[in-house]
């Protein structure tokens, strides 16, 4: 493990951000305090993005998935007198993303995506931006070439391969960690759990990672049904499941019913999360609900 590198006191914005860089560096010296008293061994892997300090990554691509989300690809371009290996995050966490306009500093969390050719000291983002927020006017602007801030990864969801059944339920941008959690179960070959996904989008340009969730199919052990609020100009794809209505609490509460040993996972916008944890916890112990 290496040394947390100190956060310049400037870098903490005083805007309330979770988790305050200041608190973080606190924990990860004492955490490396920790591991020098218990090992000698020489670290193998130097991260490229550190949670105590922010790291300069310039973009690489930007591509419009749909009219409100952008596909970001971001490189380490960072001149800290380290020498990263690898860029490491564990599914499910998130980075903190550093804006700054007439108002001062601020940060808000996005999630890293598991995709195809990914660069080695880099990662690549789903991104929904939003005509009046804050960070989504910044984002809006972004090109190749440009630099950002970031810290992370923070977060410490951990898989439970204990469960025979795994129930996602994702809205909008919230299958960028959902993705990245199913992703990392589907290529465990000793998981024997089955997968399901209910994915809520507002149309058919809103399906995100429609061609990953597809080949996802191929595995025995996952499916997908995709909820659509309006289905016009839908084009379905050979053996995918599009529902032209949005997700109600009977398709969840069929799902659900008769199956025990059974975990339901859930990320979406508050409202959504809230209404559909209310729903499930109706029918399973609240400890068997996970919300991101
Ligand atoms: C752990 C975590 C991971 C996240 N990962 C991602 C990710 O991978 N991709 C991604 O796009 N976002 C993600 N988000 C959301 C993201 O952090 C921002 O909240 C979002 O980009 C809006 O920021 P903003 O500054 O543009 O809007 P703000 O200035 O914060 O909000 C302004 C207005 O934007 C609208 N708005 C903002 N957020 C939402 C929302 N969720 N639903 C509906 N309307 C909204 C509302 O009208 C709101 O009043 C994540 C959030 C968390 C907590």
């Amino acid at each position: 493990m290496e040394p947390p590198e100190p956060p310049d006191e400037s870098d903490c914005c005083n805007s309330g951000c979770n988790p305050c860089i200041l608190d973080v560096y606190e924990a990860q010296l004492q955490k490396y305090k920790d591991n020098l008293k218990k090992s000698t061994l020489r670290p193998l892997e130097v991260n490229s993005i550190s949670p105590s300090s922010y790291t300069i990554f310039v973009v690489v691509a930007v591509r419009r998935i749909s009219p409100t989300v952008l596909l970001l690809k971001f490189e380490y371009a960072d001149t800290k007198d380290k020498t990263p290996n690898c860029f490491k995050y564990n599914c499910g966490q998130y980075l903190l993303l550093r804006g700054q306009d007439g108002d001062g500093e601020f940060t808000r969390a996005y999630t890293p995506i598991p995709v195809e050719n990914e660069i080695k000291l880099g990662f690549t983002t789903l991104v929904r931006v939003y005509p009046f927020g804050r960070m989504s006017r910044l984002l809006k602007k972004l090109q190749v070439g440009d630099k950002t801030s970031w810290r992370g990864p923070y977060g410490d969801f951990t898989i439970n391969y204990n469960y025979k059944y795994l129930l996602f339920i994702a809205q909008g941008t919230g299958i960028a960690p959902v993705f990245s959690v199913i992703s990392e179960i589907i290529n465990n070959p000793e998981c024997e759990s089955f997968i399901k996904l209910f994915f809520c989008c507002c149309d058919c340009d809103d399906i995100l990672l429609r061609n990953e969730l597809y080949d996802l199919g191929a595995y025995w052990n996952f499916s997908c049904e995709i909820f659509l609020s309006n289905s016009n100009n839908l084009v379905k794809k050979y053996n995918e499941v599009v529902h032209e209505c949005k997700l109600t609490t009977n398709i969840v509460t069929n799902y659900i019913n008769g199956k025990n040993n059974l975990q339901t996972l859930i990320c979406g916008s508050d409202n959504f999360t809230q209404f559909f944890k209310n729903e499930v916890e109706k029918l399973v112990e609240s400890n068997n609900v996970y919300l991101f």
